[in-house]
């Protein structure tokens, strides 16, 4: 276990946890894909640590593009306006798209992603999210196909996770001490 940031107050998902959770997505995504030659879109910044350990466990062959989008800024809530960083490089019409993403909080950004790539015509789109945060009285507008795990309804860091750019790092999840951001 990696030595604990002077910034987090506690740790949420250890990199053993993580470990198993990747491999558990991967074989719930080699059995859905296997004839199927499946575009994972890794959502950046956030998802480029997940996605590129969710990658290793996935055997069928498969490609990778990068879409990034931006709402936090440096703040721990949305803007509330998702604004395109950077676009595909490929054409998605006809593939089976498959979103990776680092977190599902408000579902602002999936649910605009999946709008977006729906008017492109791919042959399917489905998201695997790596966590999903359960918030109370909140239904959020889009449902993962893939579910790593849920997290509490706290601002969280670490695994590609950021804080005003910050932790992304960080080999865990935890949540940051208060005092750091308020
Ligand atoms: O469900 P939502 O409320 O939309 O939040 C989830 C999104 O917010 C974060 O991205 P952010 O805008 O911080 O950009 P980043 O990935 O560059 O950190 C995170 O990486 C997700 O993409
Ligand atoms: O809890 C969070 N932490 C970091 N980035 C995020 N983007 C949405 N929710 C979060
Ligand atoms: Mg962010």
């Amino acid at each position: 276990m990696a030595e604990l940031h002077k910034d987090i107050e506690r740790v949420v998902l250890t990199e053993d946890e993580i470990k198993e959770i990747i491999a558990r997505l991967g074989d719930q995504i080699n059995h859905d894909y296997a004839d199927k030659n499946p575009l994972i879109v890794a959502v950046l910044r956030g998802a480029f640590v997940f996605t590129a350990d969710l990658m290793r466990a996935i055997k069928v062959p498969c490609a990778v593009d990068f879409m990034a989008v931006s709402s936090y800024g440096d703040g721990v809530k949305s803007s509330g306006v998702v604004r395109i960083v950077k676009d595909l490089d490929t054409k998605i019409e006809g593939r089976d798209v498959l979103i990776a993403e680092d977190i599902l909080d408000s579902g602002l950004t999936l649910s605009y992603l999946v709008d977006l790539f729906k008017g492109r015509r791919p042959r399917s789109i489905r998201i695997c999210a790596f966590a999903v945060k359960d918030i109370p009285n909140h239904t959020a507008a889009v449902v993962p196909d893939y579910v790593g795990t849920h997290v509490p309804d706290e601002f969280i860091v670490g695994y590609g996770l950021d804080y005003a750019e910050r932790y992304r790092n960080l080999p865990y999840v935890g949540v940051l001490k208060s005092e750091v951001y308020s």
